[in-house]
């Protein structure tokens, strides 16, 4: 499945018919396909209005009304402009044809399938259209938008002013870019995709599913050693946050790395029993054993760090080869240049990421447009619907869950990326597997009767719950 944009969405449409595809087969594919979807959401027969606009997104609910009829439903249309466009009307005969009548009646329905506008909907709503979607919207009734709920725009998820509040939306072949903004779930209620057949698109985000996460995870090796199950270095925590150097050896512990390091101000901090403290006066004037050091596979830097060290950390880095890390205090406002041709994942939310890649568009623009400057770098995009990428590679983890919005939630994750970077994983790939597992736990455990409500639940779910590999196994809804 993927997320597209509008013009994309038309792109890989025109695509499809200059290979001899069809508008009208298209459309009786929508049709039989949302119907399996509706008798799902709606196992009871019930009475439903089609309410549909003059293109071809109300063929689509004509479709799917006609359909509906052969299963029972009791079906009407409320068309108040009439039928523009030529598959429109076909599908309008269609409904006839089986004896669909009009009805201007909405209260009386059950469920309201509206079909008004679709991708070809621009600018801003007509006052009549407005004031139509105003009155179904109060009715209060159980609404399925095709496509779109109309009045939504598809690239920004704004409603142009207002748009349908639908119960559910059943988005034709693709996911909208909009839908990935929070201004939108207010009106698109569950969000399904209806899969009509239409091949791998040639721009877009992937979105990333237990499937895809399924094929990725490395066989265990039981001859390894421990260095080779991954041993990571991590320098994070400072005396104003002390949690967070706990949070990302916890999490990378937890994903089973074999060792564990950590560059400590002071003899006293507390560490997890199986880490082995570096001083930092001993890491910065490099008199650290070459025995330890050889024992590196990857290197953690930045949460809960503080400002310190800046001069430091930017030569470290920029000396290294090994795989690398950096999330919050090492995002330094110019380290982009410093990292463009390493081996590096870099993890910012929104506000680190305007810090260190200034751009004045929306979230899932900045995000490409990253890519396309830094094509080396891995660029974990965090917050709800956390966007990972590198170079042509796109992808949406795409989970909206507040449980996940605690303090401390990022350190975990950036131990648990670190773990599978230092274990052999690719960067893009230790990335989507870490984002995945973080971004599941939340659900996995309230399936279990079990609650996150602080990052270190985090922790102890993901050893709970059998390690990361166990939790993708058991992962059944996305
Ligand atoms: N293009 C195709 O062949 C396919 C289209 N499909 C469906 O068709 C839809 C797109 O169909 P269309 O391109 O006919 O367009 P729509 O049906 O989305 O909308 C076209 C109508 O919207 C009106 N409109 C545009 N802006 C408006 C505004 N600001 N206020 C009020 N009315 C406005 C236009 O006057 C026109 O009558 C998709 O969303 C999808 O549901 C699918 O069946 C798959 C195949
Ligand atoms: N509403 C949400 N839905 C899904 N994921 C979220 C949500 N809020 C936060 N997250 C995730 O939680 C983590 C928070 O990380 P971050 O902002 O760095 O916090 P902290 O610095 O406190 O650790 C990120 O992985 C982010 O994607
Ligand atoms: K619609």
């Amino acid at each position: 499945m993927f997320v597209l944009s509008s013009s994309d969405i038309r792109f890989e449409e025109e695509k499809l018919f200059s290979m001899g595809q069809t508008p009208l087969a298209l459309m009786s594919i929508v049709g039989a396909m949302s119907a399996l979807k509706f008798i799902e959401d709606f196992k009871n027969v019930c009475k439903v209005v089609a309410v549909c606009g003059k293109g071809n997104n109300a063929g689509d609910a004509l479709a799917l009304l006609y359909n509906l009829k052969l299963k029972g439903y009791d079906c009407s249309i409320y068309q108040p402009w009439g039928a523009a466009t030529e598959e429109c009307r076909v599908q309008r005969e269609l409904c006839r044809s089986l004896g669909i009548e009009e009805t201007s009646d909405l209260k009386s329905a059950d469920v309201i399938v509206e079909g008004l506008l679709g991708v070809g909907f621009y600018g801003n709503l007509r006052e009549e259209t407005l004031k139509l979607i105003r009155e179904i919207n109060n009715l209060n009734k159980p609404i399925v938008s095709m496509d779109i709920p109309a009045g939504l725009n598809s690239d920004t998820g704004e409603p142009q002013p207002d748009a349908i509040r639908a119960a559910y939306t059943y988005s034709i072949g693709f996911l909208k870019r909009g839908y990935l903004f929070r201004q939108s779930y207010e009106y698109t209620g569950k969000v399904i995709v209806i899969d009509i057949g239409f091949p791998p698109p040639e721009n877009g985000l992937k979105i990333f599913t237990s499937s895809d996460a399924k094929t990725l995870i490395k066989k265990k090796d039981d001859f390894s050693h421990k260095v080779e199950k991954g041993s990571l270095l991590v320098w994070a925590g400072s005396k104003q946050y002390p949690g967070a150097l706990r949070l990302c050896l916890e999490g990378a512990l937890n994903m089973g790395v074999g060792m564990s390091f950590s560059i400590v101000e002071d003899e006293f901090s507390i560490l997890p029993p199986e880490t082995i403290p570096i001083a930092e006066r001993d890491f910065i004037s490099n008199e650290i054993d070459e025995k330890i050091s050889k024992k590196f596979r990857a290197v953690l830097i930045g949460p809960g760090l503080t400002n310190k060290r800046e001069t430091f950390i930017k030569e470290f880095v920029s000396k290294t080869s090994l795989p690398l890390i950096l999330d919050a205090d090492a995002l330094f406002p110019d380290i982009v240049d410093l990292i463009k041709d390493k081996e590096v994942v870099i993890t910012p939310h929104e506000g680190e990421f305007r810090r260190i890649y200034k751009n004045d568009s929306d979230r899932v623009e900045r995000f490409e447009a990253f890519l396309e400057q830094f094509p080396n770098i891995t660029l974990v995009l965090k917050g709800p619907n956390t966007l990972v990428g590198k170079g042509s590679q796109k992808y949406v983890v795409p989970i909206a869950d507040c449980d996940l919005a605690v303090a401390g939630s990022g350190d975990v994750l950036s131990g648990m990326i670190g773990a599978l970077l230092s274990t052999g994983y690719d960067t893009l790939t230790a990335s989507l597997l870490a984002v995945f597992v973080h971004a599941i736990i939340p659900e996995i455990a309230r399936q279990k009767n079990m609650r996150v409500t602080r990052s270190s639940d985090l922790i102890k779910l993901l050893k709970a719950l059998g390690g990361f590999e166990n939790i993708i196994e058991s992962c059944d809804f996305i």
